[in-house]
């Protein structure tokens, strides 16, 4: 497990980014942290890896103060998925896969077959694996990216809003298919996103964060549609504006459940009936 004890994070130049953060962050799960822009999640997210020094406060991962481990150590054995997928353009889509295991010295004719196992495990046809990057659509540069930030077989997996930057039907593919690895994998996974869909779809564990890295709610996603701790996490989960607000009509011998809008969402079925 990760746990932030009362970590707090001031930039050189007087930007108070996180004060006062505690959290445990469950092994095999995953936590989205979600909040407004600025509000210290890419800064919380580094702290892990140590790419961020907290200035005051510890980050311990299973009982380790992390202070105490060399970072470059520390981050090879951590993946870490950025939004723009952080490709090194001038090596092929294989070769990217394959850099930190061959910094930690795999050989290289294993190195190169384990990227492309790697390939299979995120959906990737094995006949990309020496594009360049630039020769690969948005969706598969980031599935690239996953597969470069598992490819150390890392025990925590780190993703940086990673599907930000794709089109909504290439980012809801890209959403399942992490959905099916972490169910495969079972890594723990700290995600980053400000939206809170995605939020309520990947997360087991939600933080949602306001300004300063404070905590205004964690929960599952049912927890924080259910008892929303106050107005902010009201509106953030939309439990406020109805729309996420269903009702029961009946029509014939069915209950059907519909929403604010009147739409269809689904038929109600008393537990066990299928
Ligand atoms: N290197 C830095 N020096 C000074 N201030 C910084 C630095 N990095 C981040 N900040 C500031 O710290 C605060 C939190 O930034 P952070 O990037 O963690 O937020 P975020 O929630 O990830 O935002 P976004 O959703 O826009 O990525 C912001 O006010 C930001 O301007």
């Amino acid at each position: 497990m990760i746990e932030f004890r009362s970590v707090s994070k001031r930039f050189p130049d007087g930007t108070l980014a996180v004060e006062d953060f505690s959290l445990v962050l469950p092994s095999h799960k995953t936590t989205v942290l979600v909040g407004s822009s600025g509000s210290g999640k890419t800064t919380l997210l580094r702290m892990i890896n140590r790419m961020v020094d907290p200035t005051s406060g510890s980050v311990e991962i299973d009982g380790e103060d992390i202070a105490t481990l060399p970072p470059v150590k520390l981050r090879r054995g951590i993946g870490y998925v950025m939004q723009n997928s952080g490709l090194l353009p001038h090596r092929t889509v294989v070769d990217n896969v394959a850099t930190v295991p061959l910094l930690r010295g795999t050989p290289k004719r294993q190195a190169r077959a384990d990227a492309l196992a790697m390939l299979d495990t995120v959906g990737l046809d094995r006949s990309l694996a020496d594009r360049y990057p630039s020769q690969l659509s948005g969706g598969q540069q980031q599935r690239v990216g996953v597969a470069r930030g598992l490819a150390v077989d890392p025990n925590i997996l780190l993703m940086d809003e990673p599907f930000g930057a794709v089109d909504p039907i290439v980012r809801a593919e890209l959403q399942q298919e992490l959905v099916r690895l972490q169910k495969e994998l079972d890594k723990t996974v700290v995600f980053v996103t400000h939206d809170i869909e995605e939020a309520f779809l990947l997360g087991d564990q939600i933080v949602i964060l306001s300004e300063g890295g404070r905590i205004a709610q964690v929960g599952s996603p049912a927890e924080l549609l259910a008892n929303p701790a106050d107005d902010f996490v009201a509106s953030f989960v939309g439990a406020d504006r109805g729309r996420r607000a269903l009702h029961v009509e009946r029509h014939g011998n069915e209950d059907v459940v519909v929403d604010s809008d009147g739409r269809l969402a689904g038929v109600l079925r008393s537990e066990g009936v299928r």
